[in-house]
């Protein structure tokens, strides 16, 4: 059940973790998936490598040249494999509630559906050092926009979503003036990251990365040299 960007290499920089300063993002709190019951250990999420945060004040200022005093609202960042399996795992059980599925007695056909719906938007919670799960890298965010009132701007679904919905150009083809004001809130979180070197998740409109397995992946069309993720597993017991 690889994923094809794990096959990416990884040559680690050893940068370290460092806290995202919340002076100048906004963060969630409390964090969405502590709220849930996942436990961060003496972690929080709003760690990230040190170049990945730089990075991210360069898409804070970006969005302030676009829309003065919109914020980026980090959503989760760093996530222990812990965390990654305990969301996989709720996931897992969500799935099951919405297809009214017992999930203590599923078959192997019921039981693989329902996985393959989850690893939709979910990375594999693996502990092996060449597959980590991209949060556990400290090099992916997920984050969405706060306007100059402080409010969550629509983007015309929720993080996490299991739905077409959270596809990025879900909104892109609509000839409806709401959905085509979801497609251009959209295009400004993602010209406001991508000012920062960051690349989205083809399948998610809040997930961006920088460095790892999945940046590399997805920009080896323009790489005329074959390159390694410089970000790999970071793991606390
Ligand atoms: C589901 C979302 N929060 C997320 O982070 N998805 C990516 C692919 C992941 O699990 O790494
Ligand atoms: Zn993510």
């Amino acid at each position: 059940m690889e994923k094809p960007y794990q096959k990416i290499p990884i040559q680690e920089c050893g940068e370290e973790l460092i806290p995202i300063p919340d002076d100048i993002f906004i963060l969630e709190n409390p964090p969405p998936y502590q709220k849930l019951g996942a436990d961060y250990g003496n972690k929080s999420p709003y760690y990230l490598r040190q170049s990945v945060v730089d990075a991210l004040v360069v898409a804070q200022k970006k969005l302030q040249e676009l829309k003065p005093q919109w914020r980026l609202k980090i959503f989760d960042a760093y996530r222990p494999i812990a965390v990654q399996q305990f969301m996989v795992d709720y996931t897992f059980k969500q799935v099951c509630d919405i297809k009214g599925l017992n999930h203590h007695q599923l078959t192997p056909t019921e039981e693989k559906k329902v996985y393959d719906e989850v690893y939709k938007i979910w990375a594999i919670p693996s502990h092996d050092p060449l597959t980590p799960p991209p949060h556990s890298t400290g090099a992916a965010v997920d984050l969405t926009l706060l306007d100059q009132h402080g409010q969550v701007v629509d983007m015309g679904g929720e993080i996490d979503e299991l739905s077409g919905r959270s596809h990025p150009n879900y909104y892109q083809d609509s000839q409806d003036p709401t959905a085509q004001q979801y497609h251009h809130h959209r295009q400004i979180l993602l010209e406001a990251m991508s000012a920062g070197n960051f690349i989205r998740h083809p399948g998610e409109w809040w997930h961006f990365s920088l460095g790892d397995q999945m940046w590399v992946w997805l920009q080896n069309s323009s790489l005329t040299v074959a390159q390694k993720a410089k970000y790999g597993g970071v793991f606390y017991n």
